[in-house]
């Protein structure tokens, strides 16, 4: 589904990779996939034979997206699990691996200050789990925000939507609700700065930090970007694979 005509992102300007501004991307992988309930943590799991993470790490690193540095972050205790996956599998895509935190946003955080100083540029934040993401997908986020400084893909609800409460529940205009997605992109100082303020238990995503600061311009996701959480997603993906995606 597509966004409505009057919701259209805007076409936003090309901007050539890696000119002008600089790109970074913080691959969020410091969770323990606790709904997956698998044996290890989802992002390890395999998908065609190879972990999620992998999948993940490739999309950030074709060079048609000019992502100068990528910060992978990952469970404290699993830094040594994924430089064994990466011997494994010939891993030689550069990127520098961060211990995580308890939350998403301890573990972006954690990322961010990894990244260090550098006075200007965009980082996209993106799950480790999801492997799936278009070159295109993420394109639109570093070209949004390099124009509107914060841009996120997100995608229209395809079901019917309801609020419930203890009376009852509600039908909701779902042409006016979007599903967010990861990338979500940012100028490097918005998103420090936003960083930079305490926890709230409301923040789910980047957006929700950001949003106080600065308007967060959607772009359009796709629906095969989807985050490995429960065993189903695993098929999902595979099928998706096997298309050729
Ligand atoms: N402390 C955390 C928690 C989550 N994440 C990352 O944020 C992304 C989205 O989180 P989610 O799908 O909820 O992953 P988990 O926290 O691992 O899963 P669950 O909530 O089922 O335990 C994932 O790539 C996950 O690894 C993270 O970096 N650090
Ligand atoms: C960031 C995110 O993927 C956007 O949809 C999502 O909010 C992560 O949520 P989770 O509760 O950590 O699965």
């Amino acid at each position: 589904m597509k966004f409505p005509a009057s919701q259209t992102p805007q076409p936003q300007p090309p901007l050539a990779p890696g000119a002008l501004v600089p790109r970074f991307a913080v691959l969020v992988a410091g969770g323990s996939g606790s709904r997956m309930a698998a044996d290890r943590p989802k992002q390890f799991l395999l998908l065609r034979g190879e972990p999620v993470l992998l999948h993940t790490l490739r999309r950030f690193a074709d060079p048609a997206l000019g992502v100068a540095e990528i910060i992978m972050v990952l469970p404290a205790d699993q830094l040594a699990t994924w430089q064994g996956l990466c011997a494994q599998f010939g891993v030689t895509i550069p990127h520098r691996l961060v211990a995580g935190g308890a939350t998403r946003w301890a573990s972006v955080k954690a990322g961010l200050a990894a990244l260090g100083a550098h006075p200007a540029g965009l980082v996209a934040v993106h799950d480790g789990v999801r492997p799936l993401v278009s070159r295109q997908v993420v394109e639109r986020t570093y070209a949004a925000a390099a124009t509107h400084a914060a841009a996120a893909a997100a995608v229209l609800p395809k079901d019917s939507v309801r609020l419930v409460s203890p009376q009852g529940s509600a039908a909701q205009n779902r042409s006016r609700l979007r599903l967010m997605q990861t990338p979500q992109t940012f100028e490097i100082d918005l998103l420090r700065r936003a960083y930079a303020m305490p926890e709230l238990a409301t923040f789910t995503d980047d957006a929700t930090v950001v949003d106080d600061l600065c308007r967060v311009q959607l772009v359009e996701g796709d629906y095969r970007n989807l985050k490995i959480t429960t065993p189903e997603d695993l098929v999902v993906a595979e099928a998706f694979l096997s298309m050729g995606e």
